[in-house]
């Protein structure tokens, strides 16, 4: 078994993927691009019940999950404290013992994503692991401050520390199909981000049709995001599979027409191991086993580690065999 873990899980070779240079707004493109709602959710519905990742293998993907995860504290009460101890789970996400057992050492998680003023003590207890920052940023959740200040504030975060900055576009520039100033928004955060890479979060249940989340990824990507992400886990509905499916086709779509990948985030309420596996077999379906690294793919979860790390419990223990055969008949 450890030698099934060792070569299927996450010890996949890296790679370095060119960034999305972006491209000159293309609004026929942008206004080609429709979603079948009713297509898209019957799709979306047949995903959780599959067995897409084998039960000897599902160790090793949630191994390959966990180094996915973008480790996420944003509350109003973070402290110094509860940052360090976030980023010392992000060095050693499951207990030592476990991996152990699994045959796996090394495993981090993807990055740790923090607000501005939590950079700091991020920087500090991360120092050495080579495990980068997020940082949520451009007047994070609603962005709705000024939008100098919003500008202003990726500067600071990449002169802090962070390395990828998740800004949130303005929701009205898709409501109200003004494409052109939602490009030049995502371009001018671009040029701000310098060398970090920039994630951008469509708020996706705040955008009103999955015609409007196909539209807002295909401009987010051709004004030069690296990835693009659902939500900011605050919206009423974050992180769905029938989102899920309209932005991976996007994504799909831009690397067919310009060879450039770009990386994918669903975020906000994703909290159970199985459902990670759902995403990840999504990807795979869809993307190709490329995506699936985390140059490309990322959860952003506060609570997800905590349900995998018990999963990995139980199936070194030889509990979760048993409780999958139960449930699966
Ligand atoms: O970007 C990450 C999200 O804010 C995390 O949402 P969550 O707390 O529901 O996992």
């Amino acid at each position: 078994m450890q030698t099934d873990i060792q070569d299927k899980a996450a010890q996949l070779p890296q790679v370095t993927e060119p960034r999305n240079p972006g491209m000159e707004l293309d609004l026929d493109w942008v206004m080609r691009a429709q979603a079948n709602t009713s297509a898209i959710e019957r799709r979306a519905a047949t995903l959780p019940g599959r067995r897409s990742v084998k039960k000897d293998y599902q160790a090793a993907w949630l191994l390959k999950a966990l180094t996915c995860i973008d480790l996420t504290t944003l509350a109003g009460d973070d402290t110094d404290g509860r940052v360090a101890r976030l980023c010392a789970k992000a060095r050693q996400p499951v207990r030592p013992d476990i991996l152990d057992a699994l045959g796996v050492s090394g495993i981090t998680t993807g990055a740790v994503c923090v607000y501005h003023d939590m950079i700091a003590p991020a920087v500090k207890a991360l120092d050495g692991s080579g495990i980068p920052i997020a940082a949520v940023s451009t007047g994070f959740p609603a962005g709705l401050s000024p939008f100098h200040l919003r500008v202003a504030e990726i500067g600071e975060s990449v002169k802090a520390g962070a390395e990828e900055i998740d800004i949130v576009i303005s929701r009205r520039h898709a409501l109200t199909g003004n494409w052109q100033a939602l490009y030049d928004e995502v371009k001018t955060f671009r040029e701000a981000c310098g060398e970090a890479h920039l994630k951008t979060i469509l708020a996706t249940g705040e955008l009103g049709s999955l015609r409007n989340v196909a539209r807002a990824s295909f401009v987010c990507m051709m004004a030069g995001a690296d990835f693009i992400k659902t939500s900011t886990g605050k919206e009423s509905v974050n992180a769905t599979l029938p989102v899920s499916l309209v932005m991976i086709r996007a994504i799909r779509d831009y690397h067919e027409r310009t060879g450039y990948r770009v990386g994918y985030k669903p975020a906000g309420g994703i909290s159970k191991a199985k459902d990670a596996l759902t995403y990840l077999a999504l990807i795979k379906e869809e993307l190709g086993d490329r995506w699936l690294q985390p140059d490309l793919f990322r959860f952003g979860a506060s609570s997800l580690l905590g349900d995998i790390e018990r999963q990995l419990e139980h199936h070194v223990t030889g509990a979760y065999s048993a409780s999958y055969r139960h449930a699966m008949g």
